[in-house]
């Protein structure tokens, strides 16, 4: 079932090459950010090129439920009239963050100061993942959270009413946690610095320091020790959002594997924190450019080209890149199955808790499209089967993932037998023109029979 309704089954086959220029979206996590961070300024911030998915939506939602005033203007365009630090009111009602992990635990970390009580839910996939992970430092700052058993949502967050500057080591490596603790740290006193062992997505300092806070990073043989100055006023900002390199991955990869494919994605963010997975590409002997390599609004940016692989091999992925391409290891499984050769994935026990156990998702449905896959814990190792290799044939879950349905439609694009996917409902909470924009490129999801 749909998140936001009935099940969309789509079936995948081989059609033609992919041919094209190819306009993804805007990046989810710089959208998410710039909403937050607009609705804790002083006066307006005007964002463009913000996603319009759903995950985006809700956290707009919640923020004009704390009495920001959000206001879409159409394509992407949108205006937030913040309340300023600490200005936050205590929402009516209850907030659904839908499918979002980030809109959820961001958003925690910004309300854990504040002294009043919200309550958070989602859908069944948010509510089955892991929230002690973000309550647990909130709680240093003198938060209660109350939630379902193993902290799971719905769950309660009592802000504090005094808090006191954090300093917090991450145990996970998670720009989700990290954020969570540097918003919450906004509007407390003094320092809050938060220590991550493995670096992890920036798009949060690098806003905050945009919008005007004290903030600065050190690299040290601790890890990545990150200092906030609390209670700074935040001056509105006009932001472009860059376009999200996890979107650009899917018509990436579906190029490389769909045979006289050459495709075009421009104005793509490469912050080096994000782009893991196209270095991994490249080490697999894939035919994948940058372009135009400049910088906008804080972020370096490129047009990527990609062109059909023929001659890609499978890869050792490094554990300590795991943090730079997190999201991207479905579609790289999906590759990995096109390649020759074994792709080991080690390292990314998080997989585990995403919108699905994404090891798990995507071993299952690689298995009855007739690709081996080991795994453990934290671990697993894709066997390719090489170009026009991959039997497919099969009908897999997206288990409320979309990075699972739109990997397994890519497959199928590949494979020698079409793939459906059960749901591809879930796709508008990151990428909602995913459909169109692959068939304008050449996909065919007919939906025949094979
Ligand atoms: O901070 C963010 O915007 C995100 C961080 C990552 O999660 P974790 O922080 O849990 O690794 C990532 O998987 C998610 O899609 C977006
Ligand atoms: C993990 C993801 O998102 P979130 O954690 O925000 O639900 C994702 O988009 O792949």
């Amino acid at each position: 079932m749909s998140a936001h309704g009935a099940p969309q089954p789509i079936t995948a086959r081989k059609g033609g090459p992919l041919r094209g220029t190819a306009d993804v979206p805007g990046d989810k996590s710089i959208s998410h950010r710039a909403l937050i961070l607009g609705a804790m300024a002083v006066g307006e911030s005007r964002i463009t090129g913000l996603l319009e998915g759903q995950d985006v939506l809700d956290t707009g939602r919640a923020m004009r439920a704390l009495g920001a005033e959000v206001v879409g203007h159409g394509a992407g365009s949108w205006s937030v009239h913040g309340v300023g630090v600490g200005g936050f009111r205590e929402p009516d009602s209850v907030i659904d963050c839908g499918n979002s992990g980030t809109g959820v635990r961001l958003i925690m970390g910004a309300v854990a100061t504040h002294p009043f009580a919200t309550t958070f839910t989602g859908d069944t996939s948010l509510c089955s993942r892991p929230m002690g992970r973000v309550t647990d430092p909130l709680a240093l700052f003198g938060a209660q959270a109350v939630g379902r058993s193993k902290g799971r949502l719905p769950l309660t967050l009592v802000g504090a009413s005094d808090p006191v500057p954090v300093r917090y080591a991450t145990p996970v490596p998670s720009a989700q946690v990290k954020s969570a603790v540097l918003l919450a740290g906004l509007n407390a006193p003094a320092e809050t610095v938060v220590i991550e062992r493995e670096a992890t997505r920036d798009h949060s300092e690098r806003m905050l320091a945009g919008f005007g806070a004290r903030i600065a990073t050190e690299d040290t043989p601790e890890g990545r020790v990150i200092t906030l100055t609390g209670q700074p006023e935040l001056r509105p900002q006009d932001i472009t959002v860059p376009r999200d390199p996890s979107s650009a991955a899917f018509p990436v990869c579906a190029a490389l594997i769909v045979e006289g494919s050459d495709v075009l994605v421009p104005n793509i963010g490469l912050n080096p924190t994000r782009a893991g997975l196209f270095e991994t590409l490249r080490e697999m002997g894939a035919d994948l450019t940058y372009e135009n390599p400049r910088e906008e609004g804080g972020e370096p940016v490129a047009d990527l080209r990609a062109r059909f692989s023929p001659d890609m091999k499978g890869v050792p992925v490094p554990p300590g890149r795991a943090a730079s391409m997190i999201d991207e290891y479905p579609i790289l499984a999906v590759v990995a199955a096109c390649a020759e050769g074994v792709t080991d994935m080690p390292g990314v026990a998080e997989l585990r808790v995403k919108e699905s156990d994404r090891i798990d998702a995507m071993a299952q449905g690689l298995c009855a499209a007739g690709i081996d896959v080991d795994e453990g814990a934290d671990w697993w190792k894709v066997t390719g089967r090489g170009p026009n290799g991959v039997p497919g044939g099969a009908t897999v879950a997206a288990r409320l993932d979309h990075r699972i349905a739109m990997s397994f439609l890519c497959l199928g694009m590949a494979s020698q037998q079409p793939i459906t996917v059960d749901d591809a409902g879930p796709i508008a909470t990151s990428f909602p023109i995913f459909q169109p924009l692959m068939e304008r490129l050449g996909a065919d999801f007919g939906g025949r029979d094979s």
